[in-house]
């Protein structure tokens, strides 16, 4: 292991955790700098092209496979190694790092449990080094949790699952770690810290130091995390090769590009994943200022149809010619409390999504909560194996099937539900919880930028409902006032509905809600 160079980085904010110190230790820390010092000139820049890109699309130009990677995308090679305990994911849990729910998911049965610092966390910092304490905790064998509210107390099971970790996006900012007066990246940060403490004792235990790397936007950030894994596993002494990664496509520039983003990490990297609340996200904000792209209502943007099936198929196509791992993604159902008929209603939701998925050719799934680890198991039986790399579509979608717009109505009902997810989700953030039950539906980060961006984007072209009015200021002045009415005494609920408020009606698209979001957290 290398030492560590004269980088000093301060910590902004005191805490109290136990365990804290053993975290953010002056070496750890220190890596966290020097990946700062060598990367985040290169993060930024990557950041602006994305603002540049945004405006040739504005000006007229879409998404498209780019013609200089042509010999990349032709040519015959495929990723590296995956290891053993990554084999088979067929069922994926996906959840906050809090201990709670990390020692219930690693016993849940799911063969992975995806630990996010991403869409589930809102970047308290607290909770972020909770969460690196927790998760260094299992390799340790130290994870326990007494519940204060229930006395109920939770330990690790004698067959836990895999536990890959997803650090933020490019995009975040952690002000509570500063180099020379600048915040680190919150990617860098949950990602040096993580590798640095838990790589060795993960793969002394037969595992590793596996990551899924959530929003990129196109092949060079994905050479920028490969230059990152090399950086660091040359300075941690591990073999290069050892850090494996899930990119997650979901955003629609990325989903031209994937191969090449295969190709830039092929060392590391052992599959993709459709993130879709993301990619639904992402086509809003990246085609949504066209008066032609104006989407339909949410819930009427399914994965069976349009630029979604097209892009489930195409990742699939894409992988499994490579040797990677095709995984779906998120139904956001998850189970009804005290309404048999509605639960039983929610679990053959999310059967017949994972069914789909199978049946598509994905190798696994992800689900939002235990109960519905057994429907996805059930489903992915169908695979007859561990996974189903051998497994091509017949056809591979092109460019008009992967931009095709989903059909379908805009109603008052849509709107108001965008407001009335959108505000709830906005303050649970703000309060420090990233992920909430909502109206029966698991809401994260990704499905309420939907909420705000539809909203955006119907605003600014005053797009027509099925009743023929045609959404307007007054109209979502109009019922947010009623919404906000209708939610009665929530906490956050001024702050959330403002900065709903200020990201509907701003003449240009914030890029993440997140952004303004974390300048209320403290
Ligand atoms: C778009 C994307 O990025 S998807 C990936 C990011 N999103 C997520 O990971 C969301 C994960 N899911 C969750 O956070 C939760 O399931 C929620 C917020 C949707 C619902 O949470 P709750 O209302 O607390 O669920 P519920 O009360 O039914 O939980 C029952 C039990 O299951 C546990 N549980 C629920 N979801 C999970 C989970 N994902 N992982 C582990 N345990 C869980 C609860 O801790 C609780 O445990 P207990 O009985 O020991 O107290
Ligand atoms: O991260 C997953 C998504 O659907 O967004
Ligand atoms: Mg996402």
């Amino acid at each position: 292991m290398s030492s560590v160079l004269d980088r000093p980085i301060a910590v902004s904010a005191p805490t109290y955790l136990e365990g804290a110190e053993a975290v953010l230790t002056s070496e750890a820390l220190g890596f966290v700098a020097e990946l700062h010092e060598r990367f985040d000139d290169r993060r930024r820049s990557l950041l602006a092209a994305r603002i540049e890109r945004q405006e040739r699309i504005d000006a007229g130009e879409l998404p498209d496979f780019p013609a200089d990677t042509q010999h990349i995308r032709e040519g015959d090679w495929k990723v590296g190694t995956i290891p053993a305990d990554l084999q088979d994911r067929r069922v994926e849990i996906t959840g906050p790092p809090n201990a709670k729910m990390v020692i219930n998911a690693l016993n849940s049965g799911a063969r992975v449990f995806m630990a996010d610092f991403e869409d589930a966390t809102s970047p308290v910092w607290d909770e972020l080094v909770q969460g690196q304490i927790n998760l260094r905790n299992r390799w340790l064998g130290t994870l326990d949790f007494t519940d204060p509210s229930t006395g109920k107390h939770y330990a690790l099971g004698p067959d836990p699952a895999v536990l890959i970790v997803r650090p933020r996006g490019w995009h975040l900012e952690e002000k509570h770690a500063i180099v020379d007066g600048k915040p680190v990246s919150g990617a860098l940060f949950d990602f040096g810290l993580y590798l640095f403490h838990n790589a060795h004792v993960a793969l002394d235990m037969g595992s590793g130091p596996y990551f899924y790397l959530p929003k990129l936007e196109s092949r060079h950030e994905a050479a920028l995390w490969n230059d990152v894994f090399e950086f660091a596993e040359d300075w941690l002494g591990l073999e290069r090769g050892t850090i494996k990664a899930t990119v997650l496509i979901e955003t629609l520039p990325a989903a031209f590009e994937m191969d090449e983003i295969l190709y830039e990490l092929r060392r590391n990297i052992v599959g993709l994943n459709c993130g879709r609340w993301d990619y639904i996200f992402s086509y809003i904000k990246r085609l949504g200022r066209s008066s032609d792209r104006l989407t339909p209502d949410r819930s009427a943007m399914t994965m069976d149809k349009a630029f979604l099936a097209a892009y489930s198929l195409r990742l699939v196509a894409t992988c499994h010619r490579r040797g990677a791992f095709a995984m779906g993604g998120m139904s956001a159902f998850i189970p009804v409390k005290g309404d048999e008929a509605a639960n039983h209603a929610a679990m053959n939701k999310v059967r017949s999504d994972k069914l789909r998925e199978v049946c598509n050719g994905h190798d696994g799934t992800w689900v939002a909560h235990p109960a519905l680890v057994r429907p996805a198991m059930e489903a992915f039986a169908a695979m007859k194996g561990p996974n189903q790399l051998h497994n091509m579509p017949d056809r591979v979608p092109g460019r008009d099937e992967m931009l095709e717009l989903h059909r379908g109505a805009r109603t008052e009902a849509g709107a108001r539900e965008n407001i009335r997810v959108a505000i709830p989700y906005i303050a649970a953030w703000l309060g420090g919880r990233g992920a909430v039950p909502l109206y029966n539906l698991m809401e994260d980060a990704a499905t309420a930028e939907i909420c705000r961006a539809q909203l955006w984007q119907w605003l600014r072209f005053g797009a027509s409902f099925d009743d023929d009015r045609r959404f307007s200021h007054d109209l979502f002045e109009d019922w947010l006032a009623e919404e906000i009415g209708a939610l009665g005494s929530v906490p956050n609920l001024k702050s959330a509905a403002r900065l709903l408020h200020e990201l509907v009606t701003a003449d240009r698209f914030q890029e993440f809600l997140t952004l303004p979001a974390y300048e209320c957290l403290d």
